[in-house]
């Protein structure tokens, strides 16, 4: 079902939502930190999603765990790199992987920016080892409010170059779009694209915002686009991308069962939509299954999929020199 002579892309994908369970097992003996458990096996049910949550918030309370071993810069850097070489053993040729630096420095009042030159770093050793593209999305979690979101954004912007885009992700119900006009308005005079979790755990109303007040390009989920047909007309004349991730929209209860998920429907309106992750290491789930298991399961044909598949380095964020270099290189692979 995946395509082999085009590029296999993950363009939503958390690195701080992909923390090995041994990785966090290493730092937490290393740094002498809690953990519920000592072994793999008695770990896991504690990081990763074991049933589906009961909605987005309960979901991401199993990040925190990885998170909470982020003691230092070195283990930040570690984390970026072993999400390269997951990338890389997952057969995946561009990743764009995001994360949100005050939400790994938290714990462990490590310096913001020094997160972000660190994950940066990280990510350039591990693309250059393991022979993976790849770009960073900064996160600000909406989670901590307006003033932490400030601070992200100015760590981010200290190494604005390492990073191509800004995201909004967290808690959508609780801290709307609205509250961080003013941030997204430095990112794009900064010259970063801006894509937005939405329309995940609040309405059609939340992907509008993203788009006209925020300046967003790309959705991240955007699944309640399906109520609002104004909308579904708009995200194809406009080519506004979404970024679906099949597995993770069931595990926070945004959608009931695969075979009632839009991304079937988003494709069938003409909509550039993907197929990507969200939190690997968390959901239990790789690139690979959402390819082979759920979009099948979605009830995706096998040129829907070969579609979603072209559409992720269409809409990701690179020149179109870029993209062509990258077709190549697969191709003649
Ligand atoms: O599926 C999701 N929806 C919304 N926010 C998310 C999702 N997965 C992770 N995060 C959020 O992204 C940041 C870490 O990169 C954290 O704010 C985490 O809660
Ligand atoms: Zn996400």
């Amino acid at each position: 079902m995946i395509d082999p002579n085009q590029p296999l892309t993950d363009i939503h994908r958390h690195l701080d939502g992909n923390i090995r369970a041994q990785t966090i097992l290493d730092l937490g003996r290393q740094y002498n930190l809690p953990l519920p458990a000592q072994t793999l096996d008695a770990l896991r049910p504690h990081v990763q999603v074991t049933s589906n949550e009961p909605d987005l918030v309960s979901f991401l309370a199993k990040l925190d765990w990885g998170v909470k071993m982020l003691a230092s810069l070195d283990a930040c850097h570690r984390v970026a790199y072993e999400n390269m070489q997951d990338a890389a053993l997952n057969g995946l040729h561009y990743v764009e992987l995001r994360f949100s630096p005050g939400y790994m420095a938290m714990t462990h009042n490590l310096p913001v920016a020094g997160v972000v030159e660190a994950v940066i770093a990280g990510i350039r050793e591990g693309s250059h080892d393991f022979n993976v593209q790849a770009q960073l999305i900064g996160i600000m979690s909406r989670t901590f409010g307006e003033a932490a979101c400030l601070q992200e954004l100015e760590a981010l912007l200290a190494h604005r170059d390492g990073i191509t885009a800004l995201d909004l992700a967290g808690d959508e119900l609780g801290f709307p779009g609205s509250l961080f006009l003013p941030h997204f308005n430095r990112a794009r005079d900064a010259g970063w694209r801006i894509t937005v979790h939405a329309g995940e755990a609040a309405g059609p109303e939340s992907i509008w915002q993203a788009i006209r007040e925020l300046g967003a390009v790309r959705i991240g989920h955007g699944v309640k686009a399906i109520d609002d047909a104004a909308l579904m007309d708009f995200l194809a004349e406009q080519r506004i991308g979404i970024e679906s991730c099949l597995t993770s929209n069931i595990q926070t209860s945004t959608v009931p069962s695969l075979d009632r998920h839009p991304l079937k429907t988003f494709l069938e309106h003409g909509i550039l939509a993907s197929i990507n992750t969200d939190d690997p290491a968390v959901q239990g789930v790789e690139i690979g299954h959402e390819y082979q298991v759920a979009a099948p399961a979605a009830g995706l044909s096998r040129e829907q999929i070969r579609q979603a598949q072209i559409n992720g380095l269409e809409m990701a964020f690179l020149s179109e020199q870029e993209k062509e270099a990258l077709r190549e290189r697969v191709a003649n692979a």
